[in-house]
């Protein structure tokens, strides 16, 4: 049988939906985080303005909870080359076609705004990598308020900044190298994210010789097994980027909420 005639047999066919097992997690509730009473954490910049990091930002317990929500909901990711992402807050546009977030999602953003002190962000991406997995060195643009909060779940890798494209594609080392431990929060904003680029190497094992901010004083007992000769061995990772969509008339939705960034030029 031809592609065709698969397909319009496919359409043709009554609808079955699959019964939930009695052990399958996809019909039950997402669960709350527990985030209400996060300690103020203690914000390090890190060799570049505007770019500081907490680590053990997030509880385990939390961090425990956002993998199950997610992993509930494997509908919600698609495959690419390199990853699989899920969107949550809607189309960044423009035009922005906003949706609402998850209670757990928003729980979270909360967090981050209070955290960081940054207006509650309304977008949040989902990057699911496997070991050896990356993402090119890349700027997020203009569809978002000039600041981004990035979650760090599962496993800990290198997260490189460059000063542009150039310096990107000429094989030197980057302008920042920052270990991003499981649960580690960072932001950056302004310069750090209007003029540099951002992004993880493809690789399985990340150099702790070359950060700005190896494990002090030591490499925590949980890591000794991915350790080997001073490299970590990336394991299964989840980031959420936590933005702002700004939501002025120009972008057509509601411009009560309007936080249009400020035109400015940041850049050297
Ligand atoms: O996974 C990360 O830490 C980076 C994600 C990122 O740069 C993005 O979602 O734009
Ligand atoms: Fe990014």
């Amino acid at each position: 049988m031809n592609v065709k005639a698969l397909i319009r047999r496919a359409k043709e066919a009554p609808e079955v939906k699959a019964k939930p097992s009695s052990n399958d997690s996809f019909e039950s509730e997402p669960e709350a985080l527990g985030l209400a009473c996060l300690p103020s954490p203690a914000w390090r910049e890190l060799g570049l303005r505007s770019a500081q990091l907490a680590q053990e930002w997030l509880p385990e317990a939390s961090e425990a909870a956002i993998l199950r929500n997610l992993q509930r909901r494997p509908g919600d990711f698609v495959a690419l080359r390199s990853k699989r992402t899920a969107r949550f807050g809607g189309d960044p546009g423009p035009p922005f076609v906003p949706e609402p977030l998850p209670d757990w999602l928003n729980e979270l953003c909360a967090a981050v705004s209070s955290a960081a002190g940054l207006p509650m962000p309304n977008h949040v991406l989902v990057n699911h990598y496997q070991p050896g997995q990356g993402i090119l060195p890349h700027t997020d643009g203009p569809a978002y308020m000039p600041w981004a909060a990035i979650l760090s779940l599962g496993s800990a890798a290198v997260f490189d900044f460059w000063r542009d494209h150039a310096h990107a594609a000429s094989g030197e080392a980057p302008a920042l190298s920052l270990l991003l431990p499981p649960r580690s929060l960072l932001v950056f904003s302004e310069e750090a994210y209007s003029c540099h680029l951002h992004g993880l190497a493809e690789r399985r094992f990340d150099r702790l010789q070359e950060v700005a901010n190896p494990p002090q004083p030591e490499v925590p007992a949980s890591w000794h097994e991915q350790l080997k000769d001073g490299c970590l061995e990336r394991q299964e990772r989840y980031s959420l980027t936590i933005r702002h969509v700004p939501c002025g008339e120009s972008r057509g939705c509601d411009s009560s909420a309007d936080s249009s960034p400020p035109e400015r030029n940041l850049c050297h």
